[in-house]
């Protein structure tokens, strides 16, 4: 591609610099990543500002700067308002705008996206569909599993990945949208199919100002669905959540609502809720069946319902969906169980907001025969407002709590456990700041039928500890307790 044809793209029309003849080889956003002929786009960050690294591009053997800032460079420099904006636009076009020739099924929300974007891909591959899946866990294409930095990662690398899965024969894509990911623009320029909406409570007001400031950057999905390029887009939301009418004035487009209301499109009926199997009516103006799930609790059945919103918008029969529900495993790190034939219960979940700790734990406390011992920490560098917030969750519904780590980042760790349990009583916890040993004493406590919960870290492997990421994975520690503990007893 020529650095000229880029220009109208970019609505640059002083080209007098550009020259008319200059191949681009590939874009890049990180000088370290820059090869002969590529386009570096200089992008302000939160550590470092690309401005700055325009030398390395050259030396590297970039063709020309795409920059907002005055830089000296001796290639050729496209001033631009936004540079975010740009690289998202020069991406798409660059990969040949392939999110246009993909369906493109765009999960935003506090919680349930990871568990939606599961329930998504199960039905969607079992109504026949080739699919990829981009969110916290991983990215998916097809049966490779690959690893991400970000939940929604940045717009040259999305654009560039839709393009590979379009070649490797996805039809279906299932994406988690960040509200980091909204405010920074990574998926500007995509054209999804159809946006959804699980909930809005409490996060991120580390990065987002407020609440208002948050649900504004989620509501970017909903406003920014508006294009030519698809028909049927349809917004999906969830009509019981506090943030639903916001979500839903923001979209030009049809919205689909469901939720357990009597308002709702798609809803739910005559709930039986177990541990290990949740049973429902599902209910729409012009149909009616009955689904059952492995996925335990109350909160879940709003992410299935949020899930075959969309599989009816995509017009998959009931059937399908019936059948690809009940037989979908559960997903990595939620409420998944550790069972090595113990005779008590423990858990381990990724809920690391109040609102998700409730949910989790009021479903454990409905289904509890014994006590609950819960371990919780939470995330360094992250909202400090909900540390408080999610002490009083823990101890409101565990009979035993211990706080513990939680990648401490680049914080103290005893400064976190501070903010956490500061107001709380004494009899009410204990603090093990080394989260192996709150695990390993979590287990030794357990009585027959208690329920331990260890919340937070869910799927994550890692415990990060000022910049380095040391191997850690909640389930595993938990098994290596219990099998010590039935070791012993035996
Ligand atoms: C706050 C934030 O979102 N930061 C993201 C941002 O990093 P940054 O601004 O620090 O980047 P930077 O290091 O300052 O670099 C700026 C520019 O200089 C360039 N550079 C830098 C060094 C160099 O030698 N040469 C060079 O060209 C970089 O390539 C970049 O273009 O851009 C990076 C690349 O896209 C992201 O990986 C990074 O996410 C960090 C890791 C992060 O922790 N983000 C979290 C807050 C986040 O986004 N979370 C949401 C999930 C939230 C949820 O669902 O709960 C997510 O979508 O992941
Ligand atoms: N619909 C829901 N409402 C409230 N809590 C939920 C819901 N779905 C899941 N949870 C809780 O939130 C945790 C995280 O769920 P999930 O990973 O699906 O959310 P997410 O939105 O992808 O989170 P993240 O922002 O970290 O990517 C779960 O382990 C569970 O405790
Ligand atoms: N996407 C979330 C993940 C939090 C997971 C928790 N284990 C933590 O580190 O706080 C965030 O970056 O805030
Ligand atoms: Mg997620």
């Amino acid at each position: 591609m020529f650095l000229h044809e880029l220009m109208p793209v970019l609505k640059v029309y002083d080209t007098e610099n550009v020259p008319t003849n200059q191949l681009i080889s590939t874009i890049e956003m990180d000088s370290r990543k820059v090869e002969k002929d590529s386009l570096f786009v200089c992008i302000k960050g939160f550590q470092a500002d690309g401005h700055e690294y325009v030398r390395e591009a050259e030396k590297r053997g970039a063709c020309a700067i795409i920059a907002e800032k005055e830089i000296t460079s001796s290639l050729p420099v496209i001033y631009v308002p936004s540079t975010q904006k740009a690289l998202a636009i020069l991406a798409d076009y660059f990969y040949g705008s392939p999110s246009q020739e993909l369906t493109i099924i765009g999960v935003t929300g506090t919680n349930g996206k990871t568990t939606t974007t599961y329930l998504l891909d199960a039905i969607f591959k079992t109504n026949g569909s080739q699919t990829a899946i981009i969110g916290t866990i991983d990215m998916k294409i097809g049966n490779e599993s690959y690893k991400l930095t970000n939940t929604t990662p940045d717009s040259l690398f999305l654009h560039k990945h839709l393009r590979l899965m379009k070649r490797k024969g996805v039809e279906t894509v299932i994406m988690e949208v960040s509200s980091h990911a909204l405010h920074l623009g990574r998926v500007y320029g995509i054209q999804f199919d159809t946006v959804v909406f699980t909930n809005l409570t409490q996060d991120h007001l580390d990065y987002h100002l407020n609440m208002n400031d948050y649900a504004y950057a989620k509501s970017l999905l909903f406003s920014q669905l508006g294009n030519d390029y698809k028909q049927n887009k349809i917004a999906v939301i969830n009509l019981d959540d506090n943030y639903a009418e916001a979500m839903s004035r923001a979209t030009p487009f049809p919205v689909m609502t469901y939720g357990l209301s009597d308002d709702c499109f798609v809803k739910a009926q005559h709930m039986k809720l177990k541990a290990n199997q949740s049973t429902f009516k599902v209910l729409t103006p012009f149909d009616s069946f009955t689904v059952s799930s492995h996925l335990t609790g109350r909160f879940n059945v709003y992410n299935i319902l949020a899930a075959i919103s969309v599989a009816i918008h995509h017009k998959i029969p009931k059937e399908t969906i019936i059948k690809a529900l009940g037989q979908s495993k559960g997903i990595p790190g939620r409420v998944e169980s550790v069972d090595l034939g113990q005779n008590f219960n423990v858990i381990v979940d990724y809920a690391h907001t109040p609102d998700s700790l409730e949910n989790v734990l009021s479903t454990l406390s409905d289904l509890k025969q014994n006590r609950i011992i819960t371990v919780v920490g939470c995330g360094g560098d992250r909202d400090r407002g909900k540390r408080p917030k999610m002490a009083d969750v823990a101890v409101q519904y565990s009979d035993f709590t211990i706080f513990t780590s939680d990648n401490p980042r680049y914080e103290d760790p005893k400064d976190i456990l501070k903010d956490m349990t500061g107001h709380l009583s004494l009899d009410q916890y204990t603090v093990l700041i080394n989260r192996t040993e709150a695990i390993e004493k979590a287990i030794v406590c357990a009585a027959k039928d208690d329920i331990v919960l260890i919340a937070g870290k869910g799927h994550e492997t890692y415990q990060e500890v000022r910049g380095k990421r040391h191997r850690f994975d909640d389930r595993e520690i938990a098994r290596t307790y219990i099998e010590k503990r039935m070791k012993e007893s035996s």
